[in-house]
């Protein structure tokens, strides 16, 4: 078949954008991995797809694949991407959307100076459901944050665990452009403690108000930002005392901008969202 996308980006976190309300979808994890593919395919740390709720008061439903293929649930830069998408084409007049993901329901907001604010929800910190398996491991406090020893390659690491809807681990690091990402990143992704594998989060504090991020993603490797992976480095920071409400994020792609007021709170995120080109490609039947 023929399909018609979008390439979207939000701080440089790329999308492949599919309308599936005026187009049938139903691919299999070989052909998402085609889609995403940087050579054979369009290329993109994730695809988007946008369909209709079936469920009362809630506007849109939009799904996410991971370069590799897997389906997640969630993702912040996303989520811009997504609201840009459905304005530009018309999809909706409103600038605060309802819109329903594998992890719930978020609420965007398209802002007067065309940045999008997303209430990304509020986070969730037992490591059961994050989840991550916290058996007989023994945590430090730090603050009002847990943290627990992760063993990688004979060294330990002291990680937070955050879900954002989809699992994050972080960890502070002196230089975030000297931190091990690209080797350590895939060995806290496939760590034996994260049974649904997870997004490693290596952040620098710069001030109590400023960070450098880097996060080496679940499915898709280092990414230029991740819009989850900095509200839960926010949330991690904030509880552990080092950082206050509202934080700038510093990725390689770009900054956003985080606010959270802590507990049961949800997280705000800001930032851009930027379309780079429309196209059509043809997709082979591959998987089942
Ligand atoms: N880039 C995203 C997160 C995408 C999903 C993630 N790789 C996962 O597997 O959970 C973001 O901006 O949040």
């Amino acid at each position: 078949m023929k399909l018609k996308f979008t390439k979207m980006h939000g701080a440089g976190n790329d999308f492949v954008v599919i309308d599936a309300i005026s187009q049938q979808i139903n691919f299999t994890a070989a052909q998402w991995q085609h889609l995403g593919d940087r050579r054979f395919g369009v290329g993109a740390d994730q695809m988007l797809v946008v369909e209709k709720s079936p469920a009362e008061g809630v506007d849109f439903r939009y799904r996410i694949y991971n370069a590799d293929g897997g389906e997640v649930e969630q993702c912040g830069n996303g989520a811009r991407a997504f609201v840009k998408f459905v304005t530009d084409k018309g999809l909706t007049s409103k600038r605060a959307i309802r819109v329903e993901t594998m992890s719930g329901i978020i609420e965007p907001r398209l802002e007067d100076d065309g940045r999008i604010t997303v209430d990304m929800g509020a986070p969730i910190l037992t490591p059961a459901a994050v989840p991550f398996d916290a058996a007989n491991l023994d945590s430090r406090t730090e603050g009002d944050d847990v943290l627990w020893p992760l063993e990688i390659q004979g060294k330990q690491v002291w990680i937070s665990v955050v879900s954002m809807g989809n699992p994050h681990a972080v960890q502070v690091v002196e230089d975030s452009e000297a931190a091990p990402v690209l080797i350590d990143g895939p060995l806290i992704e496939h760590h034996p403690r994260f049974p649904k594998r997870v997004n490693a989060g290596f952040m620098q504090v710069l001030d109590r108000h400023h960070i450098k991020l880097r996060v080496f993603e679940r499915g898709a490797g280092e990414t230029l930002a991740c819009g989850t992976g900095a509200c839960a480095a926010v949330v991690a920071g904030i509880r552990r005392g080092l950082l206050d409400t509202p934080v700038k994020v510093e990725t390689h792609g770009g900054e956003l901008s985080i606010a959270w007021a802590g507990g049961q709170q949800p997280v705000m995120m800001t930032g851009p969202a930027v379309t780079v080109f429309e196209g059509e490609i043809e997709i082979a039947a591959v998987g089942n």
